[in-house]
């Protein structure tokens, strides 16, 4: 949610609005943005897989055409949603992060996961709805903890193989069934780098579209053990000083929240706001 854009959901059998693709590519452009006429985005040439109503950008309804594959259109092109989170207009991009999780729900969820037949959308809720076994699917959300441990003038960082060249950023890693918040924090701070951590201190949270994450950010204190990477998911991981940083994450990311207001607590500079 942002002060333009407000998630609803719409009937798609309802004419008129705004409207935005996409495709295998992300989302198609121009130069006046991602929000088309609905009405002659549908005319252009587009494989849609499915459409889903899904909100209000400045009080105009929006749609989401969910294509099976990409397209050529005159004068536009296509943009990744990393892109969008990177730079450019913030409501947008929470916009297209929303769109694009329905997108890949949508997209996983045409059959039903229990007896296999084919799922409809319902209007009044965001729901797919197996009329044959009455089973309904919502939008998976999978809670993600990420943490910084400090010690003092050090934080403890981390790259991943996957990171830009260079950057290094706070642990984090998917909750299992079983698990609060704080047993996942400190089991992937133990499988990641065998350190042991207290004094968890959740700090905020964050959407993070990349496919279906919600990132709960904590702080926590360094409580003992030397860094062990493990195999496969640490490449590199040290301590830093908070005068002698490296490359950090993304500036709009919770990871970089979290550096960011314990390094301007330490340094009694004035405090970051998240991102939200
Ligand atoms: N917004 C931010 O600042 C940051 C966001 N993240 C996000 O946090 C999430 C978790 O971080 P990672 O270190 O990648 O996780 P992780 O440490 O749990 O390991 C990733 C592995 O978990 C498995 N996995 C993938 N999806 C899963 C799911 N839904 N549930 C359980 N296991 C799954 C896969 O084997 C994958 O290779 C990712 O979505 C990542 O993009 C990570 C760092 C910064
Ligand atoms: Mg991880
Ligand atoms: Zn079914």
């Amino acid at each position: 949610m942002s002060a333009r854009w407000t998630s609803a959901v719409l009937d798609p059998d309802v004419a008129g609005g705004l409207a935005v693709a996409r495709g295998p590519d992300g989302f198609l452009l121009d130069d006046n943005g991602v929000l088309f006429p609905r009405e002659w985005l549908k005319r252009q040439d587009l494989d849609i897989l499915c459409e889903h109503g899904i909100g209000h950008f400045d009080g105009e309804p929006v749609f989401l055409l969910e294509l099976r594959s990409a397209a050529v259109v005159s004068g536009c092109g296509w943009r990744g949603l990393r892109q969008f989170m990177l730079e450019g207009d913030f409501d947008i991009y929470k916009l297209l992060g929303y769109a694009a999780q329905i997108g890949t729900w949508a997209r996983e969820h045409r059959f039903c996961g229990s007896c296999g037949q084919a799922m409809t959308q319902i209007h009044w809720e965001r729901a797919m709805h197996c009329a044959s076994c009455d089973l309904r699917s919502y939008p998976r959300i999978s809670p993600s903890m990420i943490v910084l441990v400090t010690r003092g003038d050090e934080i403890l960082l981390a790259r991943s193989p996957r990171f830009v060249t260079g950057v290094y950023s706070t642990l984090a890693g998917f909750a299992e069934p079983g698990e609060s918040a704080e047993d996942c924090l400190v089991r992937e701070v133990r499988e990641e780098v065998a350190v042991e951590v207290k004094n968890i201190q959740y700090v905020g949270s964050q959407c993070w579209p990349f496919p279906h994450s919600m990132m709960l950010g904590f702080h926590a204190e360094y409580a003992g053990g030397e860094i062990v990477m493990q195999p496969d998911e640490i490449e590199d991981a040290q301590w830093f000083n908070v005068h002698a940083l490296p490359p950090l994450p993304a500036g709009r990311s919770i990871a970089r929240h979290l550096i960011d207001l314990y390094v301007a607590r330490r340094l009694g500079l004035a405090e970051p706001v998240l991102p939200g």
